[in-house]
């Protein structure tokens, strides 16, 4: 291989699926892998396969339907988690199995409640077995950038030994610094040889906000995988992301010397479709995929653009996919092959029932919008592929708001056994109202954990994007919807988060409780 290309490790399915509130089902994690397929991504870390039977099927889902990539699961250093990661990854064209555990005492002393005799044992005997059942392993020492150097290299070195084919070295609290996080890995060269004959890999937290200096710093150091997610996402302040990592080696190529085989077209539509389905907005002012990345706000940057792009831009907007979709533009007058050919261009290959209900809401859109732009019909798309897999559904909902009385809301829902189920509330406001009409109808007592509501384009007539993220039992799910009325698209994405988070409780409740240390803890 290449020695100057990068391999890029995409968790966005597994590391980034850790935030709060994001709980994607099997439909809606393949919809992202084929995605991060397209976008060219090398390795697919998919899940934690031991988590959830859910998180189980869609591992193994993903693993069968998506070429090109290698599909990774998760897994402690557990028989049990080892065993169900291969078993998730097997029909994989490239399956891979990653395990970790931690090498920092206060890991071992406080959390393994461990010594670090015993994480040698369990580090060697977890890629030993993980090596038995797949060929591609990858391990990882836990919070290394906090370990002492000479310990983390003695256990790499039992890595090695076992036949691990990746080694990823963890900034899993996001503490080291750039040159910090160089050193550590140069160090471990030196003191483990072997590393240069596998891939070094770097997975960076962004608790201080250098998640993408420091996976940087790794690459300069000789790492040659950056473990990333689209839009940052990630446990806590998230990983690197994806995006920046992979535009700041493409800008600065002529510099650093090092690529990837990622297509920056597909950039922006990855971080769309992720952002819709987590129900994690952009903050406008991200780099790379913020609204305001490619903006110029100031007379003095305007005049510079107009006059040549280059004075107050390092790279265009077309190079991050941008420009594909602000170009298409459908009005009342089109038929289904425009729609069909215009999602297809947007990349989602959309046909039949989902089609119909997508050009049905596209029709009625457009009767008022004068113009039906790219993002509108990516809205309308998604909400319709989500729909597919809801269980509650909204059947109508009627509510009376005004200055002089308080709201009162009525729903009828219809559940996933079919039955009509009505239910009312007067309550703070009409959407308080609604979405306790709607726990009225189901019987439910969620709790409202988070609710937003944006514009999917400018303009009185834009679409309404609600996010709702919610609680019940102990789990969490977020859940989105798209309307003109946001009114509706909120009970909607509270119908939706509803039908996620039930199901989540459902599977929490069927959880296998199998998983055992290896036997080999503690003999190195
Ligand atoms: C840095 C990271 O991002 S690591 C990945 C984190 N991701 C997740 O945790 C998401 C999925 N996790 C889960 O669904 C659950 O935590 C499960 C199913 C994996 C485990 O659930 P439980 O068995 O109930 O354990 P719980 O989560 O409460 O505690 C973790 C246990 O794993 C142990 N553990 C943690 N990491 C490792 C490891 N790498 N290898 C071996 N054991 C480990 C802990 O010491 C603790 O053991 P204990 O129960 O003997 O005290
Ligand atoms: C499992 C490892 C790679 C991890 O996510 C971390 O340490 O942050």
């Amino acid at each position: 291989m290449d020695p100057n290309r990068v391999i890029v490790f995409d968790t966005t399915l597994r590391d980034g699926e850790q935030s709060p509130g994001i709980s994607l089902n099997a439909a809606e994690k393949l919809e992202i892998a084929q995605q991060l397929a397209r976008l060219g991504v090398d390795v697919i870390e998919a899940g934690f396969p031991i988590a959830s039977p859910g998180d189980f099927q869609a591992v193994r889902t993903i693993a069968r339907e998506v070429q090109g990539p290698i599909i990774a699961g998760l897994a402690r250093a557990h028989a049990a988690d080892i065993e169900r990661a291969a078993e998730a990854v097997r029909d994989a064209e490239r399956p891979r199995v990653h395990t970790f555990i931690s090498t920092s005492d206060i890991h071992i002393q406080h959390q393994l409640q461990s010594t670090r005799e015993d994480v040698l044992g369990q580090a060697r005997a977890a890629v030993a077995h993980a090596r038995s059942l797949v060929e591609d392993v990858e391990f990882s020492p836990m919070d290394a950038t906090r370990a002492d150097v000479e310990f983390t290299a003695e256990v790499l070195q039992a890595a090695l030994d076992e036949g691990a084919t990746t080694i990823n070295i963890p900034d899993t609290v996001g503490y080291t610094m750039p040159d910090e996080y160089a050193a550590f890995l140069t160090r471990l060269y030196v003191l483990v040889p072997g590393l240069h004959d596998v891939v070094l890999s770097v997975h960076c937290h962004n608790d201080l906000g250098l998640a993408v200096a420091n996976s940087f710093a790794g690459l300069k150091a000789g790492a040659r995988q950056i473990e990333c997610a689209i839009n940052g996402l990630g446990e806590r302040a998230g990983n690197a992301s994806l995006e920046e990592i992979v535009m700041l080696l493409r800008v600065r190529e002529a510099d650093v010397g090092l690529t990837t085989g990622i297509n920056t077209r597909e950039i922006a539509r990855a971080s769309r479709m992720v952002s819709r389905l987590t129900g994690y907005g952009v903050q406008p002012n991200k780099a790379i995929v913020g609204r305001n990345a490619f903006q110029h706000e100031s007379g003095i940057h305007q005049d510079g653009v107009l006059k040549e792009r280059s004075t107050y831009e390092i790279m265009s907007k077309a190079s991050v996919g941008f420009d594909d979709v602000s170009s298409i533009v459908l009005g009342k007058h089109s038929g289904r092959h425009a729609l069909q050919s215009a999602l297809m261009d947007l990349g989602y290959d959309v046909a039949g029932q989902t089609l119909n209900q997508a050009f049905k809401r596209f029709k009625e859109l457009a009767d008022k919008k004068k113009q039906v732009t790219a993002m509108d019909l990516e809205a309308l798309v998604t909400d319709e592929l989500r729909a597919d897999v809801s269980s509650y559904t909204l059947e109508w909902f009627d509510v009376e708001a005004s200055t002089r009385r308080p709201p009162h809301a009525t729903v009828s829902i219809i559940t996933p056994d079919g039955e009509t189920v009505r239910g009312d509330f007067t309550g703070d406001g009409p959407i308080d109202a609604i979405f306790r009409a709607i726990n009225s109808a189901t019987r439910r007592e969620a709790r409202l954990r988070e609710f937003r509501i944006d514009a999917v384009t400018g303009g009185q007539d834009a679409l309404g994007e609600a996010s709702v993220i919610l609680e019940l039992s102990g789990s969490t799910a977020a859940g989105q919807g798209v309307s003109t009325d946001i009114i509706e698209a909120a009970a909607l994405a509270y119908v939706r988060a509803l039908s996620n988070v039930e199901r989540k409780v459902i599977m929490a409740a069927e959880e296998p409780e199998d998983a055992q240390p290896l036997e080999l803890s503690g003999t190195p």
